[in-house]
């Protein structure tokens, strides 16, 4: 079994010291697509009722970085003939927003990484990445009922999928090095059935033991597939949508009597592998938002009035592998 720290590390792996960082790209570039084609026949999990995305708005956060030994003499010699100026990455971009034809942040971004290696050959290679824009429908009155408008979207606050791509040039064609899927800035409260109690108590310890707290998590969750080419969605079968990963992080939250955030979040990753099998990991970022406690008890009511948490804010990183779910099932 590897142990906590390693499992974070394992994803965490830096570059040695000797080796040169060198990049440069664009950050924050918007692409507001519309009436991209829409996502559907996905494979659907218990845990969820999403069956795809209209895409009627995709709209996404863009950064995107180059790699090669070509840029060395930018940096070492002031000379910029090798340059591709940041500000003609982000009209390729957005040119390339016009020709894509799929359904998925992942797809793009893959999409466009490639069409960059074929149009500039002394890039060695593209990282791409992406955080959803999210658009929420909205009800209407059509004249006759309550329906959703397919012309008037609500910009949401909520959570929004990620994404993040690396493709690179090798003699034999263009690898996918690296490939993710995420859903990030999921907030979500469980107002009775979480308990923290049985950790060390020594002259540090203030924290009242309790079982039951209104526990309250920021969550980013990323994963990578077996197969990384499974994760662009032009097999929309083979495809993890982030709405279907948050809907069973909801679920299992729901569920269980969890001892901690540690143990919720090893449950989610369980349950996330069980129902995709092409899925070889899943990683988790947790933050702790526990509200604090101000009146407990309220006479007639089960109820009570909390605050919101002071900083510094507790925080989890881990990581559950398909191996987690095997040796879970053998136990
Ligand atoms: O779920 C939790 N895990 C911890 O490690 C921790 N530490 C703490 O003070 N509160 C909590 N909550």
């Amino acid at each position: 079994m590897r142990t906590v720290e390693e499992k974070v590390m394992f994803i965490d792996e830096e570059k040695s010291a000797d080796d040169r960082v060198m990049y440069y790209g664009k950050g924050d570039v918007f692409v507001f697509r519309t009436y991209a084609t829409p996502l559907t026949n996905i494979t659907n999990v218990p845990e969820s009722d999403f069956t795809g995305r209209e895409n009627v708005i995709f709209g996404m956060n863009i950064q995107v970085s180059f790699r090669g030994e070509k840029f060395l003499p930018s940096f070492t010699e002031g000379d910029n003939s090798m340059i591709i100026a940041t500000d003609s990455m982000k009209n390729f971009i957005l040119a390339h927003a016009a020709k894509y034809e799929g359904a998925t942040m992942e797809g793009f971004l893959q999409f466009v990484a490639e069409r960059f290696l074929d149009k500039y050959d002394h890039i060695e290679a593209v990282e791409l990445s992406s955080d959803e824009i999210p658009y929420d429908t909205v009800k209407i009155h059509d004249g006759s009922s309550i329906v959703e408008s397919d012309l008037v979207y609500n910009c949401s606050r909520n959570e929004y999928s990620t994404a993040s791509v690396e493709v690179t040039r090798t003699n034999e064609g263009y690898k996918l090095t690296k490939q993710t899927g995420g859903i990030s800035d999921l907030h979500l409260i469980k107002v009775s059935g979480s308990s923290f109690y049985g950790y060390i108590q020594d002259e540090y310890t203030q924290l009242p033991e309790t079982n039951d707290r209104p526990l309250f998590i920021f969550l980013d969750l990323s994963w990578i597939y077996q197969d990384m080419r499974d994760g662009t969605g032009d097999n929309p079968e083979r495809y993890v949508a982030a709405e279907q990963v948050r809907d069973i992080a909801v679920t299992v939250f729901h569920e269980l009597y969890n001892n901690s955030i540690q143990h919720l979040i090893n449950e989610i990753g369980l349950r996330v592998l069980q129902r995709f099998p092409q899925l070889d990991q899943i990683r988790f970022k947790t933050n702790n938002r526990t509200w604090e406690p101000v009146i407990q008890d309220i006479e007639g009511s089960k109820g009570q009035v909390h605050t919101e948490p002071r900083p510094p804010y507790g925080f989890q990183g881990f990581t559950v592998t398909r191996k987690d779910l095997e040796n879970k099932g053998n136990k």
